[in-house]
């Protein structure tokens, strides 16, 4: 068995301050590199970058709803091209959109509304709270790394209202409220979910513990001398963004369960990989049983299925086999994994889908 693809350990990425990601913008589009690149064309590949990463972490069959607020800068910018995209791969989507900077972000609106997004402008008079779903998460798109001080009106209530609201948040770039340089140092217990950082994860986010993710697969690998970045070689294939999630500490478990014939196995196997609860089972073949049942010694042929997920994900394994197993008390034998080659846990990892912040909340 060889997995169709085999991922290497979350690269270490160097981190850059404010200045220097300011410094690779005004790079980016200065016209005296040629070629050098437009504001609309870096927006577009960093929402189109935000998009990628959302769907990644949060697929909309699980998570329907997405709710952006866009602030006044570019890291807005970022927030409405991302929704519309989002709105166009199957999410339904509401932007809170107080400010516009200039024409072309009034174009970018009202690109993300012509594709079927919903937009307000000021906060609903039930709250912000009262646009939450169970199944919203929010883009927060409001501050970037030119951002600097308490956050000011209209922004007062939204950022406050990112810090306290129990839906999960997926931050562009850098939380909002926190310093862009030294995190969160006005200790505003503000934890997103997740993280997309852009060109590279800014200093202030080192202490930033959910998913992450590094998209910037539109810088010159010139800059790798001149700024001190990681450019092209971070990312595979065709992807738009890396994970930078490290998941060293992950702990992983396989699940004995014994099934009656190989139809059986491989229909509770089936559904168990393409939900993505395991990434892996081995069905063996020709086991012989013998066990005590209501007094009897029993002996029967079955088949065993060895399976291998992220311990996080096994009481949703032994969901799912009690729902398909004709048994009326199937096998279900949980051991921990005590160690694995660096690579094969790492596909096992990255094959089984994480449980969110929300998912364990709901636990
Ligand atoms: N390099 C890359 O890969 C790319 C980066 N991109 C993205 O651009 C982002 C940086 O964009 P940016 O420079 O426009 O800054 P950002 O923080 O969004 O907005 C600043 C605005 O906020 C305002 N403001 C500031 N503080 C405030 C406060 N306390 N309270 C209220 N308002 C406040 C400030 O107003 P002013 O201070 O001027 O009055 C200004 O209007 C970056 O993080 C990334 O997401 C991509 O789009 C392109 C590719
Ligand atoms: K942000």
């Amino acid at each position: 068995f060889t997995p169709s693809s085999v991922c290497a350990a979350a690269p270490n990425v160097p981190y850059i301050n404010s200045k220097t990601a300011a410094a690779i913008d005004v790079s980016l589009m200065d016209p005296a590199t040629s070629p050098s690149y437009t504001l609309p064309q870096l927006m577009e590949l960093a929402g189109l970058t935000v998009s990628t990463a959302f769907h990644k972490t949060y697929p909309p069959n699980n998570f329907r709803h997405v709710l952006v607020f866009v602030g006044p800068g570019n890291n807005g910018g970022d927030g409405l091209v991302a929704a519309r995209h989002l709105k166009l791969w199957g999410y339904d989507v509401t932007c809170v959109v107080p400010k516009l900077k200039d024409e072309y972000f009034e174009k970018l609106k009202r690109q993300a509304e012509d594709c079927g997004c919903e937009m307000l402008s000021e906060e609903p008079a039930a709250g912000y709270a009262s646009l939450l779903t169970s199944e919203t998460v929010i883009i927060d798109s409001v501050f970037g790394f030119s951002a600097t001080g308490p956050p000011r009106a209209p922004y007062d209530t939204i950022v406050p209202f990112l810090h306290s609201t129990s839906a999960p948040v997926m931050a562009v770039d850098i939380p909002s409220g926190w310093s862009v340089d030294s995190g969160d140092v006005n200790d505003t217990k503000y934890s997103p979910d997740s993280l997309i950082s852009l060109t590279a994860p800014k200093t202030g986010s080192k202490g930033f513990t959910g998913r992450h993710w590094l998209g910037g697969r539109f810088v010159p690998k010139r800059f790798e001398a001149e700024f001190g970045i990681k450019t092209e070689d971070i990312y595979e294939g065709a992807e738009m963004v890396r994970e930078l999630t490290t998941t060293s500490d992950d702990a992983y478990s396989v699940v004995y369960v014994t099934a009656p014939n190989g139809d059986s196995a491989q229909s509770i196997a089936s559904e168990l990989v393409s939900t993505k609860t395991v990434a892996c089972v081995n069905i063996i073949p020709a086991v012989k049983s013998v066990y005590a049942w209501k007094g009897k010694v029993e002996t029967d042929d079955e088949v065993l299925m060895m399976i291998k997920t992220r311990q996080e994900r096994v009481k949703d394994v032994e969901k799912i086999v009690k729902k398909l197993h004709e048994y009326e008390t199937p096998e279900v034998l949980v051991v921990g994994v005590e160690g694995g080659s660096e690579e094969y846990l790492k596909w096992l990892g990255e094959s089984v889908e994480k449980k969110t912040k929300k998912d364990k909340d709901e636990e």
